[in-house]
C-alpha cells in the first residue's frame, strides 16, 4: 500500500502527528500493534495512576483541555480527552500491526516498512515518502543484569505490566528502582498491606506536584540555575534530611538535571512519609539473589516472595528501523540535540523521544507536520 506519511505507535505522539497532518492536508496512515489507541496509557501503567505534571503542559495540538479538567487529572480523565480527540480528528490507525522492519527504497526516495498483521497472521508492506517514529520511548520494559535473578522463584513483574498492590497482602516485596514506577508502586504496595522494600543506589531529587508545576511555570520567566535553587530550597523545607533514609540529591538541580539527564525528579505521593515513619524501608544496591534470599551490598540480607523491577524502559525503534542512522543513535533515541531532535534526513521523523513528556509530544507533532508540509509545499 502507497502513502504519503506512515506513522509507526497509535500513542499520544501518533495522534498528534496525524491530526496536525490532516489540519495540512496530507494523507497518512497509522500503524499500531495493539488493538487500540494509547495502548502505554490503556493497558501498561498501573491502576493508581495520574498526571503528576500539571494541565498546562498534558494537553495535544489544537485541542485545549476542558474548563472542567482539574490542575492535576487523573489517568481517565485524560483518557476521555484522548478519545475525544481521536473522535474529533477522525483518527483511525490500523490495529494489530507490528511493524517489524522499514528500511530506505528506490535510490532512497521511499520507506519501506513491513508490518505483521497479528489477525491475519501475514506481513503487509506499505510504502511511504516520510517515515515517523512514534513507537515510544517506553516501549519495552529495562530488565536489568541482576546476579542471580533467573533463581528467583516467586513473582517478578516488571512496573509495566503492575496493576495494583492488592494482589500482595502480607506478602514481603521487594521494588527494585526508585523512579517514579517505583516510589509508586512501593506506596500502593504498602498501602495495599505489603511489607514492602525499595532499592535506593544513586541521587535523586524529591519535589512535590505543586512544587514541579511552581518551577515549571517559573521556567518562562527565570533561568534554569535561579527556578532550581528555589524550588531545591522549598524541597528541603518539606521533607528535611533525607540522607539518613539512603536519598542524597544529585549535584545539579532538578530542572538542570531533566535536561542534562534526562531523568525526572521523584514527584512525591506520600512514599517519603513512608520511608521517614519505617513502613517502607530502604535498601542498597543488590549483591546478588539466590532463590528467595536477596542480598546487598552493604551486607544486609532478607527473603521476598514478589520482585517488582521498576527500573526503566527503552526506545526499541532500533529492532525495526533498518536505517535508523538517519535520525536515531544506537540507543533508538533521537541522534539530533534539542531543539531539532525531531528531524532526521531522508524523510524521517521522531515524536516523542525527547523525554519530555506530553509537551515535548506536542511540540514534536507540530514541528514535524509543519516541516513535512513544507516539503510537500516546495515541491510542488
Ligand atoms: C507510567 C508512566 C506515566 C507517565 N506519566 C506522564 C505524565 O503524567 N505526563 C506526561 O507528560 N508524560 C507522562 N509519561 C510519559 C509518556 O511517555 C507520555 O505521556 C506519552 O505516553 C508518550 O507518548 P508516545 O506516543 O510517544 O508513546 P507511547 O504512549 O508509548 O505510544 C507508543 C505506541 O506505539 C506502539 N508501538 C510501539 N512499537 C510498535 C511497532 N513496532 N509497531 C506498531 N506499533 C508500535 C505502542 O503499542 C504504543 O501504542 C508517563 C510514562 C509512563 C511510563
Ligand atoms: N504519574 C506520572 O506522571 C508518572 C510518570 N512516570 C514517568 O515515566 C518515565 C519512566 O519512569 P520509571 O519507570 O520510574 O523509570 P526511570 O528510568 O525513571 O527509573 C528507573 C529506576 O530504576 C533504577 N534501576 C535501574 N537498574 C537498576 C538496578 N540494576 N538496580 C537498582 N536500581 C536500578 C534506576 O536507578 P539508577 O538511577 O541508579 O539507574 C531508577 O531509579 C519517567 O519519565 C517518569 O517520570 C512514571 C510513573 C508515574
Ligand atoms: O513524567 C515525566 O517523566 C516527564 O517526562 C514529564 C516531564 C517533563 N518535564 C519535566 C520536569 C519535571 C518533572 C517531569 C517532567
Amino acid at each position: 500500500m502507497e502513502t504519503k506519511v506512515l506513522i509507526v505507535g497509535a500513542g499520544p505522539s501518533g495522534l498528534a502527528t496525524s491530526a496536525c497532518l490532516t489540519r495540512h492536508s496530507i494523507p497518512h496512515l497509522i500503524l499500531e500493534r495493539e488493538d487500540c489507541y494509547a495502548s502505554l496509557w490503556k493497558k501498561r501503567t498501573y491502576d493508581r495512576l495520574g498526571l503528576h505534571l500539571a494541565k498546562e503542559f498534558c494537553f495535544l495540538p489544537h485541542k485545549p483541555l476542558p474548563p472542567d479538567a482539574p490542575t492535576f487529572m487523573p489517568k481517565d480523565f485524560f483518557l476521555k480527552y484522548v478519545d475525544d480527540y481521536v473522535s474529533q480528528f477522525n483518527i483511525n490507525p490500523l490495529y494489530h500491526r507490528t511493524v517489524e522492519s522499514a528500511s530506505l527504497v528506490e535510490a532512497g526516495k521511499k520507506w519501506r516498512i513491513e508490518a505483521k498483521n497479528k489477525l491475519e497472521g501475514n506481513v503487509e508492506v506499505y510504502h511511504a515518502e516520510f517515515l515517523v517514529v512514534a513507537s515510544g520511548e517506553n516501549n519495552e520494559g529495562y530488565i536489568p543484569d541482576i546476579k542471580g535473578l533467573s533463581s528467583f522463584p516467586g513473582e517478578i513483574v516488571h512496573s509495566n505490566h503492575f496493576k495494583s498492590g492488592s494482589r500482595y497482602k502480607s506478602k514481603d516485596v521487594l521494588v527494585i528502582g526508585c523512579g517514579n514506577s517505583g516510589m509508586e508502586i512501593a506506596y500502593d504496595l504498602k498501602e495495599h498491606g505489603a511489607r514492602t522494600s525499595i532499592v535506593i543506589r544513586s541521587p535523586f531529587h524529591v519535589l512535590t506536584k505543586e512544587l514541579v508545576h511552581r518551577g515549571m511555570s517559573l521556567l518562562n520567566y527565570l533561568p534554569v540555575y535561579m527556578v532550581d535553587t528555589l524550588i531545591t530550597m522549598l524541597a528541603r523545607l518539606k521533607y528535611g534530611d533525607l540522607t539518613k533514609y539512603g536519598i542524597y540529591r544529585p549535584p545539579r538541580g532538578p530542572f538542570a538535571h531533566k535536561n542534562v539527564t534526562g531523568r525526572s525528579p521523584v514527584i512525591d505521593v506520600g512514599t517519603i512519609g513512608k520511608i521517614q515513619n519505617g513502613e517502607i524501608e530502604v535498601v542498597s544496591e543488590i549483591l546478588n539473589i539466590e532463590k528467595n534470599n536477596v542480598k546487598f551490598k552493604n551486607g544486609t540480607e532478607k527473603n521476598f516472595d514478589a520482585i517488582v523491577l521498576a527500573t526503566g524502559y527503552k526506545s526499541a525503534a532500533n529492532k525495526w528501523l533498518k536505517d535508523y542512522k538517519y535520525a536515531l543513535n544506537g540507543d533508538g533515541m533521537p541522534k539530533n540535540r534539542m531543539p531539532n531532535h525531531w528531524k532526521g534526513e531522508k524523510g524521517l521523523y521522531c515524536a516523542g523521544l525527547s523525554r519530555r513528556g506530553l509537551f515535548g509530544v506536542s511540540m514534536d507533532a507540530e514541528a514535524i507536520a509543519n516541516d513535512i508540509n513544507k516539503v510537500i509545499t516546495g515541491q510542488k
